[in-house]
């Protein structure tokens, strides 16, 4: 059998509080392939970010370990790439600069500037964002400079991307356009991506496999979902789809049945934030 890219094993993570320690993670094993598209889900609160900054190498497990391609992680690395919510670009360096920052770091000795030069447009045009390689980010919309933060970290040619709610303070559009583009970037380039999201839909969408993890504390893998659907994928004819129906189903069932926590049934939540209409039916179901 060929040996995983990327492996956790005996993941556990303990922080140390003012109560005492506080056991976050208990026992998370996964294995993930070379090129496969892999989303977190779980309730706000379960782990999904400590277990995405330990394979970032930005935190260190109490217990176990992360190896990638057969090296122990322990600290962080330009071949894996990290995109956040908030996109975090420096905002006193133009678009194409804040992407230079990055590819500096990792190809100052490989590449000549010129090479550089070319190697940055060409990720800025990935993301339709070549246009204002010489704007701020205070001169582009938060779409806008989540794309840039989507080149920037796919300019380092990371071997693993890891996204931590890389759509989720964008509008619906917006996010959908996003989702497609990284879809056929991922596809073209094969990188390995880890996503959180709270956004079953995007998950079922995105993904070869949905991690759906236990609540905290000591939050575990609950179920491992893999979605076989073919590629491309296309949002509007899978809608009616009764196979990503069913996996869509699968996660909801987790989250809601099997995961259900108190305060999302509380009666005043539900009525206020849903009104008449089932949570569960919404198409862009969030946990
Ligand atoms: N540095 C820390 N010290 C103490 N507790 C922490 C620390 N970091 C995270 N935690 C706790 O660990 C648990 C998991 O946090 P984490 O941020 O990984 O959850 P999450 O699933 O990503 O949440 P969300 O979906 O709301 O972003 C939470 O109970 C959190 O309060």
């Amino acid at each position: 059998m060929t040996k995983p890219h990327l492996e956790l094993t005996g993941v556990e993570m303990a922080f140390d509080t003012p109560k005492g320690s506080f056991v976050a993670l208990d026992n998370i094993n996964l294995k993930i392939k070379k090129g496969e598209f892999v989303s977190l889900i779980g309730h706000s609160g379960c782990g999904k970010s400590t277990v995405l900054n330990i394979v970032a190498g930005l935190l260190q497990a109490s217990k176990g370990g992360c190896i990638l391609d057969g090296h122990e992680i322990n600290a962080p690395g330009p071949e894996r790439a990290v995109v956040f919510q908030n996109h975090a670009l420096m905002p006193w360096l133009t678009v194409y600069e804040n992407v230079d920052l990055a590819v500096q770091q990792v190809f100052r000795k490989a590449m000549t500037k010129q090479e550089r030069r070319s190697w940055i447009h060409h990720n800025l045009e990935l993301v339709n964002m070549a246009h204002a390689a010489n704007k701020r980010p205070g001169e582009i919309s938060g779409g806008m400079a989540q794309r840039v933060g989507i080149a920037r970290a796919l300019a380092m040619k990371p071997s693993v991307l890891l996204m931590d709610e890389p759509f989720g303070a964008l509008d619906a559009l917006t996010r959908a356009h996003l989702q497609d583009s990284l879809m056929s970037i991922q596809q073209d380039l094969n990188n390995t991506v880890i996503m959180i999201t709270h956004d079953v839909d995007e998950a079922v969408l995105l993904s070869d496999r949905i991690i759906m993890m236990t609540n905290g504390p000591a939050a575990a893998v609950g179920e491992d979902l893999a979605i076989n659907l073919e590629r491309p994928r296309n949002r509007v004819t899978l809608a009616d789809d009764p196979t990503y129906v069913h996996y869509r189903q699968e996660v909801l069932k987790f989250l809601y049945e099997k995961q259900r926590k108190l305060e999302n049934i509380a009666p005043h939540r539900n009525k206020k934030a849903t009104g008449t209409t089932s949570k569960h039916s919404a198409l862009t179901a969030k946990t």
